[in-house]
């Protein structure tokens, strides 16, 4: 049995089982399941705090993880990521009031409050900075108006709540986060049941941002039209009964598939559907 550590809370804990049931995984439906065993795929999953999941495949007591890369390099574990799962992604940044200051370097003599002290506390030496760490749970932007620290480090997504406690961002990300898959540092990555679970969530990530689009087109004019539709490897084109036209299959980005379908028919395609793909395998 594989066993994978899953986000049971916060803002991890729905898309990873969203994306888990997509891949098709069995998963909880009472918030309180801590364990659930999928044996149709021989799969067992922890449901547990994002924090601590890092801790546990690093230790080796469970195979593969669900986190964010901003909890994993906090958690200073010996595990790594594998995989990106492109969702809660965030920036995570410095953050004051106007004013205090414009670099990390002047940072010095000051305090920074945050949820995420080691990632700040290795962040500030590797800058030479000695600056004085306070740890909170969460809702640090508050920390500022009450006196704990001049200045906050922690996740920025639309940068929504920054304003609205009055704080600026301070220079560059300290790093980009997105959710990630984790497994122990080292561990050879050939073993096959976690390259059948990395493979089920890669076909879970091109479904979701491909679609396949069919046409139909006059030959003369296939060249131009397949270099709109490359595909990843390559298109099908099928021969139609209507003597001198032809079918395109071809996997395309859902982002940019409207924009294709009217540069098709403005090349004389005619007949261009998209349907959505549910699953797949590379
Ligand atoms: N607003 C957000 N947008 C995107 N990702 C976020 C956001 N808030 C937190 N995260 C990500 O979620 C992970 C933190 O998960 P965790 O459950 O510990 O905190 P949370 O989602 O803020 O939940 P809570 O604060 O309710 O405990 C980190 O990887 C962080 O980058
Ligand atoms: O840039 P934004 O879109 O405003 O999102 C960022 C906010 O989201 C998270 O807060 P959360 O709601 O999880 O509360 P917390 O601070 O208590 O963790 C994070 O800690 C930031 O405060
Ligand atoms: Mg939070």
């Amino acid at each position: 049995m594989l066993r994978i550590a899953v986000p049971n809370k916060g803002s991890l804990s729905e898309p990873a089982s969203a994306m888990l049931h997509e891949a098709g995984y069995r998963q909880r439906k009472d918030r309180r399941e801590l364990v659930l065993v999928d044996s149709a795929n021989e799969v067992e999953f922890f449901f547990l705090r994002p924090r601590d999941i890092a801790v546990y495949v690093g230790s080796g007591r469970l195979d593969i993880g669900i986190t964010g890369r901003d909890l994993l390099l906090d958690s200073g574990s010996q595990a790594e990521e594998i995989m990106q799962l492109g969702f809660a992604s965030s920036t995570f940044r410095y953050a004051t009031r106007p004013g205090t200051a414009k670099d990390v370097r002047e940072f010095g003599g000051m305090t920074v409050a945050t949820s995420f002290a080691g990632l700040v506390t290795k962040h500030l030496a590797d800058n030479g900075v000695d600056a004085a760490v306070v740890h909170l749970d969460g809702a640090v932007e508050t920390a500022i108006q009450l006196g704990v620290a001049e200045i906050i480090a922690d996740v920025v997504e639309t940068g929504t709540t920054l304003r609205n406690a009055g704080l600026e961002i301070i220079g560059e990300p300290i790093l980009e986060s997105e959710a990630i898959v984790i497994r122990r540092a080292g561990e050879a990555t050939d073993d096959p049941k976690v390259q059948q679970f990395l493979r089920r969530m890669q076909g879970v990530l091109v479904a979701r941002r491909y679609v396949m689009m069919d046409y139909d087109i006059r030959v003369e004019h296939v060249e131009r039209a397949v270099a709109l539709t490359p595909g990843l490897e390559s298109p099908t084109v099928s021969p139609l009964h209507h003597e001198g036209w032809v079918a395109v299959r071809s996997m395309v980005p859902s982002s940019e598939a409207q924009k294709i379908m009217d540069e098709l028919y403005d090349l004389g395609a005619r007949a261009i559907l998209t349907t959505g793909i549910h699953a797949c395998r590379l």
